[in-house]
């Protein structure tokens, strides 16, 4: 049979036969072999493993147990040899972790009582893999981090970097204190749980927001470092990203990470390479001029990681991206890539594949780790499939390790868990423009539908699908919202599964309304018109209960196409319907759209929430740069008074350097005055005539640094 091993192996030799699985094993080479492998086969094994029964050698390279392998044995970090045959099995790691990695292998060769006669040798591409906790938002729990660990074993991933923006003890106010007892003690655990997934646990301190560039901070960074230690950490991070002013800078940051490699790292034994994220973390935001990278280049040890998240803020990692960075900063490139997190996109899952990247990128970086959603259990399936892609690059294939990811995560409702994530994988519309495909085995049935159906001559086939694909759908939510095989992923998800039922009875209901309308049944077109309008309600309603935050609030599910397609079907049949019997049935409500016009880049695609009464910007998670003359205006659909309009750019000097305005032509300006509250945030309001326009300008010398942490207008008729 074909040997199914996650990830996947780089050279396999079957003899295409196999032996029953023998009832006893003898293990040799306990007590030299790596200790966590042993504990993982005698967990595996239980008592079939003793002194006596099949010869199963164990153990790395130079070992007396494996001795006659050694020239089988790649020469790589984390490389093993595995061997199965009538006569003995060989499980041979070139280090202590590739004899982990050997076990992991051999637990997935036994099928259905047999084993196969194999030969394996194996070696990662890439050779820090793993994940990076490093997204804003509500962090991970103790518990779902303990599952992450062991997920993170299974899948040969070697790298969890703890690093959760809204951790205060790992960021401001708190990166210089250690952490409280209950705290300690949990990441405590974590570090020894990771030892035994043969996962390095690295700690990361965020310290830039408020960092003074003298003795006492070093100190206190070298203080909680020494704390952390003690927990047992032996993997250090510094993130540097998204603060501006005196921590954006790059000789005192790279004065303050020599001396932490010199006189921290170099000097434990068993301390790993420093890792750095750097404040300019991607190629749109790097400035030759400001001599940022090649400082980093030219003055950081060789020994510290530096990681980069590639050519944007959110993007894919591309040869020519790495090798450009490789020259900036004189060394490989950790990558921190921005998949799956969503902390930019809060109301969407991302459960698609993992693709846009290159498979020949592996010799230009050191490392490759994932920031997720604050979804753990949903972050699995990307996940997975980032451990196939860095274990083994020329054999990735998107659509098998997706397939392979759902089959591990949930093996008890496969076809409903893919229906679900083949329609929750797009982002929608966002400040980065980072898009994802979405329902695309529907996609153009529900196109040359829509067409058809408008022209007068639809398919009927194609109806048919589309009706079925929506029962899929309705089936598919209430399967895994009573699944039991992984509860944690179903709490995270069920928002979206109540979400997702209504899309697909909506869909199922807003096609009946095309057979009512062609029969001329007018009853039974008002009903399902009805059941379509409640469905919309009932959704907007569960949009304003759940996932309740200060950015992308609300549940969003098949936005790309299935949604659309129920607005538009629905749109079309009552326009008809309306024509054919002089009715005036109202459509869907869908809000008036209100316009957003600037000339700060980085806020050129910043998506608007807008309300029947309130339109919000979403808040960025990044630093804005505000040029002088910069403005950011907002045209309202109409003319109103504004009892209310709010902006945070949490910035600590005055803001003397704005004006907000309004505009009842666009022409004719008038200068709201802005009251600050306690929490520093603006607020004004414009009562007198109504307006149509708002904006806010940097009308001072230069450029500014702001958090666009909230900007909404309230208006009203
Ligand atoms: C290096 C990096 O990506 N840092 C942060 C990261 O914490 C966010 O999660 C990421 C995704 O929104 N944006 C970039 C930036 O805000």
């Amino acid at each position: 049979q074909d040997i199914k091993v996650q990830p996947s192996p780089r050279q396999v030799n079957v003899t295409g036969k196999s032996m029953t699985i023998p009832v006893a094993f003898r293990l040799v080479g306990e007590q030299e072999a790596n200790p966590h492998a042993i504990a993982l086969l005698k967990q595996f094994l239980g008592d079939r493993l003793g002194t006596e029964g099949f010869p199963l050698y164990v153990g790395e390279k130079g070992d007396r147990a494996v001795r006659g392998a050694k020239r089988l044995i790649p020469d790589h970090p984390e490389g093993y040899y595995l061997s199965i045959t009538d006569k003995a099995i060989m499980l041979a790691g070139n280090d202590e972790r590739g004899t982990y990695y050997a076990v992991r292998t051999f637990m997935q060769l036994f099928h259905e009582g047999h084993l196969p006669f194999v030969g394996i040798q194996d070696y990662p591409d890439v050779r820090f893999r793993g994940v990076v906790e490093g997204f804003y938002g509500t962090p991970w729990s103790h518990e779902a981090r303990l599952r992450q660990l062991q997920f993170y074993g299974e899948n040969k991933l070697n790298t969890y970097i703890y690093g959760p923006k809204d951790d205060p003890f790992h960021s401001s106010p708190n990166w210089r204190k250690p952490y409280p007892a209950k705290e300690a003690a949990r990441l405590a655990e974590l570090v020894k749980v990771a030892n035994e997934n043969e996962v390095d646990f690295v700690w990361a301190i965020h310290p830039g927001l408020d960092i003074r560039w003298e003795t006492s901070d070093r100190d206190s960074l070298m203080a909680k470092f020494e704390h952390m230690y003690d927990l047992g950490v032996r993997s250090f991070a510094v993130f540097f990203d998204d603060i501006s002013g005196e921590g954006a800078k790059a000789d005192r940051q790279v004065e303050l990470l020599n001396y932490i490699d010199d006189h921290f790292v170099q000097v434990k034994p068993d301390v790993t390479p420093l890792i750095v994220c750097p404040t300019e973390y991607n190629k749109g935001w790097a400035r030759p001029e400001s001599g940022y990278l090649a400082t980093i280049g030219e003055k950081l040890n060789p020994s510290v990681e530096v990681m980069w998240t590639g050519d944007r803020v959110i993007s894919e990692i591309t040869r020519e991206g790495v090798e450009w960075i490789r020259e900036q900063i004189k060394r490989p490139s950790y990558i921190w890539w921005n998949f799956p997190v969503s902390d930019y996109v809060r109301d969407h899952l991302l459960l698609g594949e993992v693709y846009g990247n290159g498979k020949d990128i592996a010799g230009s970086i050191s490392g490759f780790v994932a920031n997720p959603m604050e979804w753990a259990e949903a972050s699995k399936l990307a996940i997975y499939c980032v451990a196939d892609y860095t274990w083994n690059m020329q054999s990735y294939d998107r659509f098998r390790s997706w397939y392979r990811a759902i089959r591990a995560i949930m093996p008890e409702n496969v076809e409903a868990f893919t229906v679900f994530a083949r329609h929750n994988s797009d982002l929608g519309e966002n400040v980065h423009r980072f898009r994802r495909e979405e329902s695309v085995e529907i996609q153009p049935v529900a196109e040359r539908f829509m067409k058809g159906y408008r022209e007068g001559h639809y398919d009927e086939r194609d109806f048919l699908a589309l009706q079925d694909e929506f029962e899929r759908v309705a089936e598919a939510a209430d399967l895994l919202l009573i699944d039991r095989e992984n509860e944690a992923l179903i709490e995270e998800i069920t928002p979206w599964l109540h979400q997702f039922k209504i899309l697909g009875d909506a869909g199922q209901e807003a096609l009946a309304m095309i057979k009512a309308g062609e029969r001329g049944d007018r009853e039974l077109f008002l009903r399902k018109y009805n059941h379509v309008k409640a469905l919309r309600k009932r959704s907007y309603e569960l949009e304003r209960q759940f996932n309740q935050n200060p950015y992308q609030p609300g549940v969003k599910t098949g936005t790309t196409v299935l949604q659309p397609l129920v607005l538009d079907v629905f749109t079309e049949a009552t326009e008809r319907f309306n024509r054919q019997n002089g009715t005036d049935l109202p459509l869907l409500a869908d809000y008036s759209p209100c316009k957003l016009t600037t000339n700060v880049p980085q806020l050129e695609h910043l998506p608007l929430q807008v309300y029947p009464s309130r339109v919000h910007l979403t808040p960025l998670l990044e630093v804005v740069k505000w040029p002088a003359g910069g403005y950011l205006q907002l045209e309202l659909d109409d003319a109103y008074r504004i009892p209310g309009t709010r902006l945070n750019f949490d910035v600590k000097g005055d803001l003397s350097w704005g004006v907000m305005e309004v505009s009842a032509d666009g022409e004719t300006w008038q200068t709201v005055t802005l009251t600050r509250d306690a929490r520093g945030r603006l607020n004004g309001k414009w009562e007198d005539t109504p307006v149509k326009f708002v904006r806010f300008t940097n009308t001072g010398e230069g450029e500014q640094q702001v958090y666009l942490r909230e900007f909404y207008v309230v208006f009203s008729l």
